[in-house]
């Protein structure tokens, strides 16, 4: 996608704004088709994070809000179950259309509240859009199907229903793309939902939906909760527990997912959960090193860092370790531009929070204090902000330092060298994650090899960058349940159904 070839390849123009001009900026919920306070009328501010100053307050929605939330979206279901595939393409080929009318405004939005410098704002609208476009497509193919029966003159039908009401729980690092994944597809398949966005980015999830109403989705098909971390357990628990919910579609820490899943369970309800990703980059000696440190720029640098897709651990085949580091550092060193997102120029913004901060630097603190070497950066940018972490490369890392295992959600990179394929394999799989793996060669017979024997659900294979609306995006072990995109992100949020027509002799 060039969102994510964009920004760390070349650089761009970009307009400086202030929140004053931002367009589509909602303030309010929205439950069933009105922009609402919280009920407890309480409120939370939104930050920017290049400077923390409040770019405008938002209800803080408690459980109560949540449950009105759900019985809306209820009583939604039960007419939107019946629209006609054709009229839910319709639809969302219109929302496709509004958003992409509306990628500027969208994407200043996301810089606002994110950070990201605009190129990669843009490039997340235009990701995030493709996932609606793909949708309004495949809300036409949700097929069916005759099965033969093994019993004369009778007929084996089997049939797709939506699960009813889906309650999507988002995260802050892509607040546009990881709503459209999940809502376009859930449209598409017939279902209603209730959206609970990160507290630091809710912003954009509202400028989405203001979007879709325009677009025509009726009233109670998607609803809004804002609340603040304080909020999201009872929140969470309500989105998971009520009885009308049918299924719940998270994206975020495997630590949530664990407790979603938990309470979902006591439901059997269906879950989708897209969590925390440890991923390999391996590189083999036949691999075009040049070309393996630009896919390694994107699958580190993209959005800081902070994806869970994004290269955790660099794993560098011993004959050409030294010389892909060194092509990886200066290429670091020329792209990484840390700044304010909207500063002509940038291409890394600052991290979200402060408790983002603070993890990625115990991470490298801890490293650097049992012997890893840093070769660029290491430390918080102050001159810049608190909140800008320098972008870093760190060689000598081992097994006891908290950077070799664990997942680092941040503009770090870790070169670990090995020996031999066996022990790649080895190193990568040795880990509870199982989401996004890279690997460079040449060897053909290498690249089938990993790809078959690599524990993930998603591998790259001379690539830096996997992510669109058309494979199925998702992974194994402690990653998640469920794909997102593809035809199968459509199908999570359908049952199956399975009716035997006997014809009655005459
Ligand atoms: N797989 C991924 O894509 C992501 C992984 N992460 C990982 O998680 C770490 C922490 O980030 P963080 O933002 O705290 O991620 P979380 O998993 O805490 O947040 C993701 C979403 O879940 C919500 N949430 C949190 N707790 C509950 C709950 N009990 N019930 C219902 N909803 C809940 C959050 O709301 P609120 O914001 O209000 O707390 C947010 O909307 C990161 O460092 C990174 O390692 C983070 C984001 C995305
Ligand atoms: O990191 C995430 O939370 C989602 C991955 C972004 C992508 O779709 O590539």
């Amino acid at each position: 996608m060039s969102f994510i070839r964009g920004g760390l390849l070349s650089k761009q123009t970009i307009i400086t704004m202030e929140y004053r001009h931002l367009h589509l900026l909602k303030k309010q919920g929205y439950i069933n088709g009105e922009w609402v306070n919280a009920k407890n009328n309480g409120s939370f501010p939104v930050l920017d994070p290049a400077n923390d100053k409040v770019i405008t307050d938002v209800p803080d929605m408690d459980a109560s809000d949540a449950k009105a939330a759900v019985d809306a979206a209820a009583c939604a279901f039960k007419t939107w179950r019946d629209t006609t595939a054709k009229e839910r393409s319709s639809i969302l080929r219109k929302w496709f259309d509004n958003c992409q009318k509306n990628t500027e405004h969208l994407a200043e939005i996301i810089t606002a509240e994110a950070g990201k410098p605009m190129i990669e704002s843009k490039g997340e609208i235009v990701y995030g859009n493709s996932f609606l476009e793909w949708y309004a497509d495949t809300a036409r193919h949700i097929n069916g199907e005759v099965i033969p029966s093994p019993w004369p003159n009778k007929h084996i039908m089997v049939t797709r229903h939506p699960l009813g009401v889906v309650s999507i729980i988002t995260p802050w690092n892509f607040p546009f793309a990881m709503i459209t994944r999940k809502v376009g597809a859930l449209l598409a398949a017939g279902c209603t939902c209730v959206i609970k966005p990160a507290e630091d980015t809710p912003l954009t999830a509202l400028a989405a939906v203001e979007l879709a109403l325009q677009a025509g989705v009726p009233k109670g098909v998607i609803n809004v909760i804002t609340s603040s971390r304080k909020n999201a357990p009872g929140v969470g628990k309500v989105l998971c527990e009520d009885p009308q919910v049918g299924c719940i579609s998270f994206t975020g820490s495997t630590n949530v997912g664990k407790i979603l899943y938990g309470m979902a369970a006591k439901g059997i309800k269906r879950v989708s959960l897209e969590l925390g990703g440890n991923a390999p980059f391996i590189v083999f000696p036949s691999a075009d090193i040049n070309h393996a440190a630009d896919q390694a720029m994107l699958a580190k640098f993209r959005n800081n860092g902070q994806a869970c897709v994004g290269a955790n651990r660099f794993l560098i085949h011993q004959d050409v370790f030294d010389q892909f580091v060194q092509c990886f550092k200066s290429k670091i060193q020329d792209r990484c531009i840390l700044g304010p997102g909207n500063k002509e120029g940038v291409t890394c913004g600052p991290l979200i929070n402060d408790a983002q901060v603070k993890s990625v630097s115990n991470l490298v603190d801890d490293a650097v204090s049992k012997g890893a070497k840093v070769l660029v950066g290491g430390k918080i940018a102050k001159s810049i902000g608190e909140k800008f972490y320098e972008s870093t490369m760190l060689i000598n890392v081992k097994k006891e330092m908290k950077i070799y295992e664990e997942e680092i959600f941040g503009p770090v990179a870790v070169c670990l060298k090995f020996k031999t394929e066996s022990e790649a394999l080895e190193i990568a799989n040795s880990t509870k994650s199982g989401l996004a793996s890279y690997v460079f060669t040449k060897d053909l017979g290498q690249a089938f090899r990993m790809s078959r024997q690599l524990e993930f659900g998603m591998v790259a294979i001379n690539d830096g960058v996997l992510s669109s609306a058309e494979p199925p995006f998702g992974g194994v072990k402690e990653s998640g349940i469920g794909r997102e995109g593809s035809k199968h992100g459509a199908e999570e949020y359908t049952d199956i159904k399975y009716t035997l027509f006997s014809a009655l002799d005459k």
